[in-house]
């Protein structure tokens, strides 16, 4: 039996529902790989009379999926009423929201779902709310913990045009520079070569490092942090036998030529890495947590609350997302 993948209700307000409510509908010409949404049917069925879709849509244990999903999007039930408007935020849809990825990381520790599809969240509506954690990366760390002590998770963003890494994460900037260090650059590559190599098959893959500074400090005269912190971490890896390079100056590791000569760019905070990633390849980049025990997806973009209940939102991010968390699934053979 094919084991389907478990996909977060997300944001209510957003294009989360859409998109899913989409993908749902090109699971024939995409070749989506089953899923159902952990959320309310009535809300689902209300957002797809407001697209003008005729959604078939079935309550549904996570063992029953595969059979019913090629008639009827799955529904696996989380409890939570939602009454979410488009476009309106309201922080009392938090339950619902933090709910549904409990339920989901409950179904793929258990064996139930071969992986997880999260919808994006509005992180400042659930912080309001009172959630503690930046984002999913950091909050499925937290669900994964053994002995109370979270695994490091790691944000990959995949395309086939680029895969880049941010080393701080979810931080303001000026705490970004004042966090990173040698230590977080080895252990964030150490996890991203393993994982490129144990689930995208990627045997050696070849690691690029960006600077911090302007051309990488410019021999130390523009900021030193490229002389004192990345380069012994560099070294530190290669040491390891890792095929890694850098420090290189951010703005010119980008481009086509450049690309050719690596499989993933390790960079020191989020925009570093994923204002290229997402000017390149927004529709089918896919945001990836690395270092779980367990599988997680995600489409590269946002709630979009400017166009959710429109009709549109492209679910091209998320389709890719599914995609690639099935093939992930079955790679455990490269482990
Ligand atoms: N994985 C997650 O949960 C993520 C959540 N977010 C959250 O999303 C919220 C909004 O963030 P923004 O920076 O505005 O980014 P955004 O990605 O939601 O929107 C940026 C622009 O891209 C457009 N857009 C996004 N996805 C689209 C799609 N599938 N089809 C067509 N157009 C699309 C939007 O309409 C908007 O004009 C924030 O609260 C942020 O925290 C952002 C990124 C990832
Ligand atoms: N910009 C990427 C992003 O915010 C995704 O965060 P997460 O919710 O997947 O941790």
């Amino acid at each position: 039996m094919v084991r389907p993948v478990a996909l977060t209700l997300g944001e209510p307000a957003g294009i989360g529902p859409d998109i899913a409510i989409a993908a749902w509908l090109r699971r024939e010409s995409d070749a989506v790989p089953p899923f159902y949404l952990l959320g309310d049917r009535a809300f689902i069925a209300a957002r797809a009379k407001l697209l003008g879709v005729d959604l078939p849509l079935a309550d549904a244990d996570p063992g029953d999926v595969s059979g019913i999903f090629t008639e009827a999007l799955p529904i696996v039930p989380t409890g939570h009423p939602t009454t979410a408007r488009p476009g309106h935020p309201d922080h009392n849809s938090a339950a619902a929201v933090i709910g549904s990825i409990r339920q989901a990381v409950n179904d793929v520790v258990a064996g139930h779902a071969a992986a997880l599809v999260t919808n994006p969240i509005a992180k400042s509506v659930l912080y309001r709310a009172g959630f503690a954690h930046p984002g999913h990366t950091e909050f499925l760390a937290e669900l994964a913990a053994t002995n109370g002590q979270p695994p490091q998770p790691v944000m990959l963003l995949w395309s086939s045009d680029l895969a880049v890494v941010p080393v701080t994460i979810h931080l303001p900037l000026r705490e970004a520079i004042t966090t990173l260090s040698s230590r977080m650059i080895v252990d964030t590559t150490r996890i991203v070569v393993a994982g490129l190599r144990t689930r995208f098959g990627i045997p050696r893959p070849r690691i690029a490092v960006s600077g911090l500074n302007p051309h990488a400090g410019e021999d130390g005269s523009l900021g030193t942090e490229d002389q004192t912190i990345v380069a012994p971490a560099i070294a530190t890896l290669r040491a390891e036998g890792i095929d890694v390079k850098g420090p290189l100056p951010a703005d010119t590791m980008f481009h086509e030529a450049a690309r050719r000569t690596y499989d993933c760019a390790i960079c020191m905070y989020h925009d570093q890495a994923l204002i290229p990633v997402k000017t390149l390849a927004f529709d089918r980049a896919v945001n990836v947590t690395l270092g779980l025990p367990f599988i997680r997806t995600s489409p590269d973009h946002g709630t979009a609350f400017d166009i959710a209940g429109t009709g549109r939102a492209n679910p091209s991010s998320l389709i890719a997302a599914l995609r690639l968390a099935a093939r992930m699934a079955d790679s455990t053979h490269l482990a």
